[in-house]
């Protein structure tokens, strides 16, 4: 209990769980390598359970037994309290990589991948990206919002409660800003999560565009009038990406947007080596890329580079699943100790929004450990947002961001293969309740 709050009404008090899983507790910004497999977890004890309070700032005021916490804290008065006898603790889940809005689902496409077709082959003949495009441009702001606030929603409900949302269903200006605002506009309302926005205007080349004529249009154009709304206070951005692949933006257009958007201040967070083996990644090292998304074909080197200077992975189960992709070399990359973060990459191309999926997906796809999984669903993907001071972990200080849930131990949450709607009693954001089963 940080000095000077005895007697301080505070927001929440959560008692009886029989675990807290703290994930870190020495406010540790990154883990990786072996420091993924030993995450902190605290065990009630019998007649003893745990607690942890919430400031009225939303912040971890105390976590610990239930006897010690009820001592602490005999003269603050609680706004609420939760009963969490027989659950577990957990912090909110961090998405790492999300395009949450856009019009024009892609079920069709569902079913022509289904029946042999390749995602670069529906993309090449002016399907997949381009066909969300078309929709998202015809969508009212009032239409995107809404659609994005169920999304995140459920995403919620599920656990998440820090996400990475995308534009680039947009690939001109005044597209690109509308998404910009919407999620602008959701970052200033909706209270039941937190936002990192990223700008992905060079998602793919406009069909009526060559990759140099894109490019020179997202640097000379898209960036300059983004830089402008920025300045506005209209949007605020915090990440630039760029799908970097062959056919697409490669290793030349990437680099030079990616500059482009540094040089605003932006973080570089890009898709790399996806799908044919670019050498997308060796290039991101080379300009410090902070992270990196997808990776699947990243070469040895490049986990070399990524290692020496802590960039972060961001590894994409459901897409490696839906696409049917070789798996990225994610054992490989965790002995190199290159961090490692999961992401549900939602998008119209895989729609899974629930990180207790993804977990399992990477646990059974990727070889990751459950440990493993959760830390790269809450501290590393935190930190891939260069939120891990804040978040991502249950210590006193950061967010009170919290997932309980019914289970033995907290494991069932990624065991229980698709449970988490049965299993996730409640979701708190910032010491408030996000969503409750109940
Ligand atoms: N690969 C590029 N971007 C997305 C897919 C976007 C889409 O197909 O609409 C991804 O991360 O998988
Ligand atoms: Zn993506």
């Amino acid at each position: 209990m940080n000095h000077n709050t005895r007697g301080e009404p505070m927001r929440l008090l959560i008692h009886s769980a029989k675990q807290i899983v703290q994930v870190t507790s020495g406010r540790e910004k990154v883990l990786k390598g072996a420091q993924m497999k030993n995450i902190k977890i605290l065990h009630a004890k019998p007649g003893d359970g745990l607690s942890i309070v919430i400031n009225r700032l939303g912040d971890i005021e105390a976590v610990g037994f239930d006897t010690e916490i009820s001592a602490k804290f005999r003269t603050n008065v609680f706004e609420r309290r939760v009963d969490a006898s027989d659950q577990c603790v957990l912090p909110g889940f961090v998405d790492a990589h999300t395009h949450p809005i856009w019009a024009g689902d892609r079920v069709h496409e569902f079913r022509m991948k289904l029946a042999g077709a390749s995602y670069m082959d529906i993309h090449n003949a002016g399907g997949g990206i381009h066909y969300t495009v078309e929709h998202t441009k015809r969508a009212s702001e009032e239409t995107l919002f809404r659609s994005l606030r169920d999304r995140l929603l459920r995403m919620t409900k599920a656990g998440t409660t820090v996400a990475e949302c995308k534009s680039g269903y947009g690939l001109n200006a005044d597209t690109e800003l509308k998404m910009l605002r919407v999620l602008e506009r959701a970052k200033r309302e909706l209270t039941f999560v937190d936002i990192s926005i990223t700008f992905c205007g060079a998602h793919a080349i406009p069909k009526e565009m060559t990759e140099e004529t894109a490019t020179k249009a997202i640097i000379n154009d898209q960036l300059p009038a983004i830089a402008r709304a920025i300045r506005l206070g209209e949007i605020s951005v915090d990440n630039i990406d760029v799908f970097c692949e062959k056919g697409v933006f490669e290793l030349e257009s990437t680099k030079r947007i990616l500059e482009a958007g540094k040089t605003m201040g932006l973080r570089v967070n890009f898709h790399a080596d996806e799908i044919y083996p670019l050498g997308g990644a060796e290039m991101g090292a080379s300009i410090g890329a902070e992270v990196m998304s997808h990776l699947e074909k990243i070469s040895d080197k490049a986990i070399h580079e990524m290692a020496k200077y802590e960039g972060i992975a961001v590894v994409l189960p459901t897409t490696a699943y839906i696409l049917k992709l070789e798996s990225p070399p994610v054992r490989k990359m965790i002995d190199a100790n290159v961090p490692i973060a999961l992401g549900s990459d939602f998008n119209p191309n895989a729609f899974c929004l629930a990180m207790p999926m993804v977990m399992h997906m990477a646990c059974i796809l990727f070889k990751m450990s459950l440990e493993e999984a959760l830390v790269a669903s809450t501290i590393n993907a935190a930190a891939s947002l260069g939120m891990s001071e804040t978040h991502g972990s249950i210590e006193v200080g950061k967010k009170g961001d919290l997932v309980l849930v019914d289970v033995p131990t907290w494991e069932h949450l990624v065991y229980q293969f698709g449970e988490h709607d049965h299993l996730i009693q409640m979701v708190i954001k910032d010491g408030l309740v996000a969503y409750d089963k109940s």
